[in-house]
């Protein structure tokens, strides 16, 4: 009995034995096995990570499907009447229009500049019905006596063309007409023209000076007291500049006022222009001078600058435009600057451009709100009193309501 025990217990320890052994070999092959994770020096991820491999992303990596979705939403795809799937989620696609739309503006497209004058003509009406048709009737009476020509005379001097002007055109008017003997309506028409738009003047070089020259852009400056159109003037020069195929940045100068440059940025955007500008109340040579350096940098045609032209004090003034000058001189000369007037002020206007004469070498003037006017002689008379021709008038508040100024299409519109 004890032999029987004795070989139960070698078996079950042998038996014993070998599973160990077997379970310990198993373990050990297990572990002898690669780990599947990933360790921190896998090659693959700093390999993933290649800037080369980020900006160009293969094609099949950039969700196929996404180009899709406009396309089965676009209403020119869609059947009428049919529902498709697509259809399901009809707000998606103009969702993402209208976000589309709101990110990039839609570029204007300004009418050319060339006849804008003609085509605005109406707008004159007050002018015309005065000083035009007034004259005219006048020319026309049957004997022309003393009395008439000083009516004549009020005419002219009621419309502002100035009294040296307006003397100088009677007494052209008055040789003429007593050469002449009879007078055909057409005649008296002819003259008046003639002699009209002699004092006006032909000779002079109307164009605003915005041709690129060397390396860098032809700069702009627009000044004036608020509230005449400067703004309004930059905005619509712009426009007038890209229809005739100029690049233009604008510069808001104007810091005076926070409205100003939201006014011009908005100006700006709708024919593409970039606006430079500063924060409210900061240093407008500065904001001038970040500007044309834009300007220089995109390569552009034109910069125009919108200057803050508040008329407390001469000397501040003074001060002002002339650091503005100055400090945009440092990129190159200052090629044109305009000097907006409110044709409806008067006389208080050629006051005004008295005192920007003295500050700052005018090279043209803008007339605007000739529109609302009876008083279109004043283009004589600013001529006249600065020496510097009128280059732009405003007609209107729409954005191409301002005309390159042209002497002979502006006395037709007078005379009707
Ligand atoms: N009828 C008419 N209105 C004009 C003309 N030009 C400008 N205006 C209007 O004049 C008003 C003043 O224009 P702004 O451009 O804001 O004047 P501003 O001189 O820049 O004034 P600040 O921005 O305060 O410096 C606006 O309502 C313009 O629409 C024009 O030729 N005809």
């Amino acid at each position: 009995m004890e032999y029987v025990i004795l070989a139960v217990v070698i078996a079950v320890v042998a038996i014993g034995a070998i599973t160990g052994l077997v379970v310990s070999g198993k373990r050990r092959r297990e572990l002898d096995q690669p780990s599947p994770r990933p360790t921190v020096t896998a090659p693959a991820e700093p390999e993933a990570a290649k800037p080369e491999q980020v900006k160009a992303p293969p094609a099949e990596a950039q969700a196929p499907e996404a180009p899709e979705a406009p396309e089965t939403a676009q209403p020119e795809t869609a059947e009428p009447g049919t529902a498709q799937p697509e259809a399901a989620e009809p707000g998606t696609a103009e969702e993402v229009r209208a976000e589309e739309a709101e990110a990039a503006p839609a570029i204007e497209v300004p009418e050319p500049t060339a006849g804008r004058l003609v085509r605005l003509r109406s707008r004159l009406s007050r002018s015309q019905s005065t000083l035009g048709k007034g004259l005219l009737t006048l020319l026309s009476r049957d004997r022309l006596d003393e009395d008439t020509w000083e009516e004549i005379e009020e005419t002219l001097l009621t419309a502002d063309v100035g009294v040296g002007a307006t003397q100088e055109l009677v007494d052209n008017l008055r040789t003429r007409v007593k050469v002449l003997g009879t007078r055909t309506p057409d005649e008296l028409r002819g003259l008046l023209r003639e002699e009209l738009v002699k004092l006006i003047g032909t000779e002079a070089d109307r164009t605003v000076r915005s041709v690129k020259h060397g390396d860098g852009p032809a700069v702009v400056l627009v000044v004036g007291v608020n509230g005449v159109g400067k703004t309004t003037t930059t905005g619509k020069l712009a426009r007038v500049l890209v229809a005739d195929g100029r690049k233009v940045v604008l510069g808001a100068a104007d810091t005076f006022r926070a409205a100003a440059a939201d006014q011009l940025q908005t100006w700006g955007e709708r024919v593409g222009a970039h606006t430079v500008r500063g924060p409210e109340g900061g240093d407008p040579a500065s904001v001038a001078f970040d500007a044309v350096k834009q300007g220089i940098a995109d390569g552009v045609d034109t910069v125009l600058v919108d200057t803050a032209g508040r008329l407390h004090t001469k000397t501040g003034l003074m001060d002002e435009l002339g650091k503005v000058k100055r400090v945009v001189e440092k990129h190159g000369p200052v090629d044109e600057v305009l000097l907006v007037l409110d044709a409806t002020t008067g006389q208080n206007g050629l006051v005004q451009a008295r005192v920007f004469a003295e500050v700052v070498d005018i090279t043209g003037i803008v007339l605007t709100k000739l529109d609302g006017t009876a008083k279109g002689g004043i283009v004589i008379s600013v001529q006249r009193e600065l020496g510097v021709p009128v280059k732009l008038i405003g007609l209107g508040e729409g954005a191409d309501d301002l005309a390159p100024f042209e002497p002979g299409a502006f006395v037709d519109a007078l005379l009707g």
